[in-house]
């Protein structure tokens, strides 16, 4: 049976479906500017603590590879190793907000990035079709690192395993994404001795958005965005340009220096934009592609960023080993 609607219930319907509509044209420019345009992707351990979220995410990546962008995820697991580490009875610190990583905690951090969270974010993306395969930063030579040391109270902190990357080859990911595939990678790097280093998520997404020349970087994470004088103001910054970036990087604590150093060092590089957005809101990513407004804290380029928005494209500078370099000297990640 079909049931008479009155006018007025009509009505309602029918500018709900105009709003809808509303919204989907909303994302017609930004399709075009964004179509066949990589877009590298940083997954946060804090973005992931719940199904409801990796599903959601997963949901997102295969609209924006529906969509015609070329998606290529880097994640973390902080929260995920630190918990397995605990399990196993292995002590973990932070140094300068990296993990000190002994050779006993490596072998925990690369089973928990390369052999859970890696595999759950493929086996997420992959219920929607045979598009995401999972690569661990140390595969075809994609992340090599070599020890990493910090600058404590002027004295010289060895941290471990814990790598700062020296090269990028990221000739898999790109046969990958012309394979109309998505690539998913954890933050492990080889070194040129055969070991492996535990290398900070945020640097690794960079180090590849700035090898691959994507258009954007955008890292999810537990919070709206940058905030100006955190923890004592939560207003959000929502765009800043490279010069204010570097005024502004001495200022920050640990957490958001990590993201805001990787944002620096991708749009140096030659990325048009870097963004920070909140994960623990479904689909942000989306929001950000998509909508005017975008969301969360945006770095640009403005030469860039116009020709990326004019469609002229933009040449990124290829990837050198000094750009990593660069990136760590703010110590604190
Ligand atoms: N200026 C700031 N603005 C926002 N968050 C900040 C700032 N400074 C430090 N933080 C902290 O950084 C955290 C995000 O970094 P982190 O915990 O390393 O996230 P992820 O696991 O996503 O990499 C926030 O939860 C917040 O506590
Ligand atoms: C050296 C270092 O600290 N590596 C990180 C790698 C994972 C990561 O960066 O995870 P998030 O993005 O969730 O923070 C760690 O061991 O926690």
């Amino acid at each position: 049976m079909i049931a008479r609607s009155t006018p007025s219930t009509e009505n309602q319907a029918r500018d709900v479906a105009i709003d809808k509509a509303a919204n989907l044209i909303e994302a017609l420019p930004w399709l075009s500017r964004f179509h066949g345009r990589t877009v590298v992707v940083k997954y946060g351990g804090n973005a992931m603590v719940s199904d409801e979220l990796r599903v959601r995410f997963a949901e997102s990546i295969v609209f924006l590879h529906y969509a015609g962008l070329r998606p290529v995820v880097v994640h973390g697991g902080g929260p995920q190793i630190s918990a397995q580490l605990d399990r196993a009875g292995v002590e973990s610190t932070f140094t300068a907000g990296l993990r000190v990583t002994t050779d006993e905690a490596m072998d925990i951090v690369r089973m928990v990035l390369t052999g859970q969270v890696n595999r759950e974010i493929v086996g997420l993306v992959n219920q929607h079709g045979p598009f995401a395969v999972g690569m661990s930063g140390e595969d075809a030579n994609l992340l090599t690192a070599r020890r990493k040391t910090v600058e404590v109270d002027g004295e010289t902190v060895d941290l471990g395993r814990v790598g700062e990357i020296t090269g990028v080859d990221p000739g898999a990911v790109a046969a990958l994404l012309s394979d109309g595939r998505v690539p998913v990678v954890s933050s492990v790097a080889r070194a040129d001795d055969g070991g492996v280093y535990n290398v900070n998520a945020d640097t690794a997404a960079s180090a590849l958005a700035v090898a691959l020349g994507a258009s954007k970087l955008i890292m999810l994470t537990d919070v709206e965005g940058l905030f100006s004088d955190y923890p004592h103001n939560t207003e959000l910054v929502s765009r800043l340009d490279v010069d204010e970036l570097r005024a502004l990087l001495p200022s920050l604590s640990s957490g958001m220096l990590p993201k805001m150093e990787a944002c620096l060092h991708a749009v140096e590089g030659g990325v048009p934009q870097a963004h920070i957005i909140d994960g623990r809101i479904p689909h942000s990513l989306l929001l950000e592609v998509f909508t005017d407004q975008g969301v969360g804290t945006m770095v640009a380029d403005p030469e860039l960023e116009a020709a990326l928005l004019a469609g002229n494209g933009h040449t990124p500078r290829p990837w050198r080993p000094d750009d990593t370099t660069a990136t760590n000297t703010g110590g604190a990640q």
